[in-house]
């Protein structure tokens, strides 16, 4: 703590600041309100100011000009809006604590030294010429991240500038108030971190601005690497770090990064909803968030039905060991390596000599074109033209081939059948019913030469003759005309959207035998079971259905085959829990996202899915991803989450995870063995009950599995627990309460009170478990307590008994 007068000077200054930003507010207010005003009333009037006229070229060129000068006006006005509305957010939320941090830097050869308060955003006072409070994003505040008092250095982009950091200051700033100050030259430990992690659980995760840490400021301020690894222990705060990354990186490259180029991958639905206020909170815009998942449905469309990457974890903890089992692993890990993704660009380099598959194009149970004809055009073309263009000639050469069998197929008997049904009123009807659609549909797309010809032709009948429905022979042709482009429209639709391409045929064709495998894709060496791995593939497919390995394969050998869709809007890609994404996985996002960087976040002490990736070793496929010249790597030891005491527990658990605690004490996880399912319950109960009494309010009881979820949710509901609330792979929010999730749902999130459900040696009994334990104990941040009818798991077994209670 400072002195009274240091105290009082600290108070004094605030004063000015709070007074500051109040006359501010107070001058934004009716101009930020007046503007909104006056956009609403353009934008109400927009149509009105504009006269539409569309009769003549001439008519129409005006139209188009008024219609942009019009836009332009509101476009300016909402500018200006924009600007002064997000100063005026700003300040709103400066003003309760406008900041949180000074240091007093000396610059080398000056003689005096500068304060500069930190908060989360600039503030600059009335004459604009000084800083009285500086964004904690700005080149000048990473010095109270990155160092202590003493001699101090910080990167502008005009070089480096260096000096002295004369003092540190924390502040904690309530409605203007100070409510403490701590100078970290005089404090040993870091009280206010101490404060902030010993409070309760949220339902949304909290910035960590004013406590980041010196090795995470690195992360967020990164921005030289093509690729961010970062290796962290659980609860060492890489999504906080991420997320503080997003809004460091919106400040920095504000000009010309918007919050829509950012996407992050998420491990799964509710996380979303976990981590969406951080961002508001620091005053920026969220960036596009989405789960792989969601990523894979979008590009596969409706093609085929998509496992989920949590179906798969069900069916690895809950099958037991089989033949079918055993094949099912080691196909989901041959799938995910670089292994086979070369395997895929042999295939495709085979594809263009030979193998090619298509699907016929049919048109009232009729062959119109076959796929023998398809092939045979395909294989016609230079074979040195690359695969995917070879795809655009057949592309053509299909529409133009469905041009003339259109042609031919107005003479068809069906054309003249549909033609006869109409009687006179419905002929007018039908006449002037495609005449409308056509317009409609070409105005809507394009103004086609189809839209004029078509037009044409009726306006010169109108000219020519008196009766626009006089139904003449050349209205009966053009009428059957139409009425054939509209059923070959769907054809149409199909060979733009390269339908007559038999994707699942080829990605079929892969898993048929050993020998065409080796053929096709230069493989030598089969992983293990292949035969099996292949039956199990086609029978899945032949279903219509995908396994969750095979989704990114089968995407990216159709990439292969009708050329890249690459989203080159997106420039920087945040994947968190990224040891649950497989090598195959990372090569084909950075396919996807070529102008994107990428950071990845993960901890491959948490792999709980068979195709994880190592994130960190040496020979880390991640690290070969971008070269190790573009990537670069930071671990994360210190968990900020979990109380000492679980740390040490949760660290046996895994011996080789580096991890260490921060110091903030609490109880030794507990141990409670029943005698019965019911006692259990009822034990449960009574825990629940105690550690609400505590002011706990974000509680988890973790299972293993979804199933072991619902049981788990019953029993305790039976046995009289109140509001729990059960959350599946649907779960879109994440609340506070008491909830019942399965492991593989509780990562990345976390609770004040975790309760392991079944710590029993028949549930986690594989070795290959033990990371699925070890994620579920590190989500507890104060207490930690686990139950068992029977035998203790052997992770409990092999511990240190010092390490746990016994109650
Ligand atoms: N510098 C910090 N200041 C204050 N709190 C922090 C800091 N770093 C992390 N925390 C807190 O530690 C907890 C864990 O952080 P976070 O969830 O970001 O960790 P993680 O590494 O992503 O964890 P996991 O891998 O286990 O999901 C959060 O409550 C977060 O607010």
């Amino acid at each position: 703590m400072i002195n009274a007068k240091d105290w009082q000077q600290e108070q004094d200054r605030l004063d000015l600041v709070t007074e500051g930003l109040r006359s501010t507010i107070a001058e934004l207010e009716p101009e930020v309100a007046g503007l909104r005003d006056q956009v609403a009333d353009i934008r109400k009037r927009f149509w009105e100011e504009v006269t539409v006229n569309t009769s003549t070229d001439e008519d129409f060129e005006e139209t188009f000009y008024s219609i942009k000068q019009q836009e332009a006006v509101l476009s300016e006005r909402e500018r200006s809006h924009q600007l002064r509305m997000q100063r005026w957010k700003s300040m709103k939320r400066l003003l309760p604590s406008p900041y949180f941090g000074r240091i007093d830097f000396q610059e080398d050869g000056l003689s005096v030294s500068e304060q500069i308060y930190i908060g989360v955003s600039s503030f600059v006072d009335a004459d604009g010429m000084s800083f009285l409070v500086y964004d904690w994003r700005t080149p000048i505040a990473s010095m109270y991240y990155d160092y202590s008092p003493g001699e101090s250095t910080y990167e502008t982009p005009g070089g480096q500038i260096t000096g002295t950091m004369m003092l540190k200051r924390q502040y904690q700033i309530r409605d203007g108030q100070l409510q403490n100050v701590f100078d970290t030259s005089l404090t040993i430990g870091d009280e206010l971190l101490q404060q902030v992690l010993g409070k309760g659980a949220d339902a949304q995760m909290k910035s960590i601005v004013a406590t980041i840490q010196k090795e995470q400021n690195a992360i967020i301020r990164n921005d030289k690497s093509r690729m961010l690894i970062v290796q962290g222990a659980a609860g060492s705060g890489k999504t906080s770090a991420a997320l503080q990354r997003v809004a460091y990186l919106l400040y920095k490259h504000r000009d010309r990064l918007k919050a829509d180029q950012i996407v992050l991958f998420s491990p799964n639905p509710m996380f979303n909803s976990y981590v969406s206020t951080v961002l508001p909170e620091l005053g920026e815009e969220n960036m596009q968030q989405t789960t792989f998942q969601e990523y894979l449905e979008y590009w596969l469309g409706s093609t085929l039905r998509l496992e989920d990457p949590f179906e798969q974890i069900e069916y690895v903890l809950t099958s037991t060991f089989s033949q079918a089992y055993e094949s099912r692993l080691s196909g989901i890990q041959y799938k995910a390596s670089e292994a086979f993704l070369q395997a895929l660009q042999s295939y495709a380099l085979w594809l263009g000599k030979e193998g090619m598959l298509f699907r016929s194009i049919r048109f009232r149970d009729r062959e119109l074109i076959t796929a023998e004809q398809m092939k045979s055009q395909f294989y016609s073309y230079d074979s040195s033209i690359r695969l995917a263009n070879r795809v655009v000639l057949l592309r053509e050469w299909l529409l133009r081939e469905l041009t003339s069998l259109e042609r031919k197929e107005q003479e068809a008997l069906w054309v003249q059948d549909e033609l006869d049904y109409l009687d006179n009123e419905q002929y007018a009807e039908a006449y002037s019913e495609l005449l409308k659609k056509y317009q409609r549909e070409e105005a809507v797309f394009d103004f086609t030469k189809q839209y004029v010809e078509v037009y044409g032709e009726f306006r010169g009948k109108e000219q020519g003759e008196e009766n626009v429905f006089d139904f003449s022979v050349q209205e009966e042709e053009l009428l059957s005309r139409m009425i054939v482009k509209e059923h070959f429209k769907p054809l149409r639709r199909e060979v733009k959207r390269l339908m007559f391409i038999d994707v699942i045929g080829l990605y079929d064709q892969l898993f048929s035998e050993d020998a065409a495998y080796r053929k096709m894709t230069n493989e030598t060496e089969l992983p293990e079971r292949w035969p099996e791995i292949c039956k199990q593939t086609k029978e899945k497919l032949s279903r219509i259905e995908l396994f969750y390995e095979d989704a990114a394969p089968f995407l990216c050998l159709k990439e292969l085959v009708e050329g890249a869709r690459t989203n080159t809007e997106v420039r920087h890609l945040f994947v968190d829990e990224g040891q649950d994404y497989s090598p195959f996985q990372f090569a084909f996002l950075k396919q996807l996202f070529p102008r994107a960087r990428m950071t990845v976040l993960g901890d491959f002490g948490q792999a709980i899915f068979p195709q994880a990736t190592n994130l960190h070793e040496a020979d880390s496929p991640l690290i070969r991803l971008y070269g190790e010249g573009e990537t670069s790597l930071i671990r994360l030891v210190r968990s900020y989450r979990s109380t000492r005491e679980i740390v040490e527990f949760t660290k046996s658990l895994l011996p080789s995870e580096e991890i260490v605690p921060f110091q903030r004490s609490g109880r030794k996880p507990y141990l409670s063995k029943a005698g019965s399912g019911e006692k259990r319950a009822a034990r449960i109960k009574e825990d629940l009950a105690a550690l609400k009494a505590e002011g706990f309010d974000s509680i988890a009881v973790i299972t293993k599995t979804a199933a072991e979820s619902r049981e788990a949710y019953e029993v305790l509901t039976a046995q009289g627990c109140e509001s729990l609330r059960l959350i599946t792979k649907e779960t879109l929010t994440f609340e506070k309460g008491t909830l019942v999730i399965p492991a593989y749902l509780a990562k990345g999130v976390e609770f004040d009170a975790v309760l392991i459900y079944d710590a029993s040696s028949q549930t986690y009994h594989r070795e290959s478990e033990r990371k699925l334990f070890y994620t579920a104990c590190t989500r507890a941040m104060h207490r930690l307590l686990l139950y068992t009818t029977g035998e203790w798991t052997l992770f409990i077994q092999a511990m240190d008994t010092s390490l746990y209670e016994v109650v």
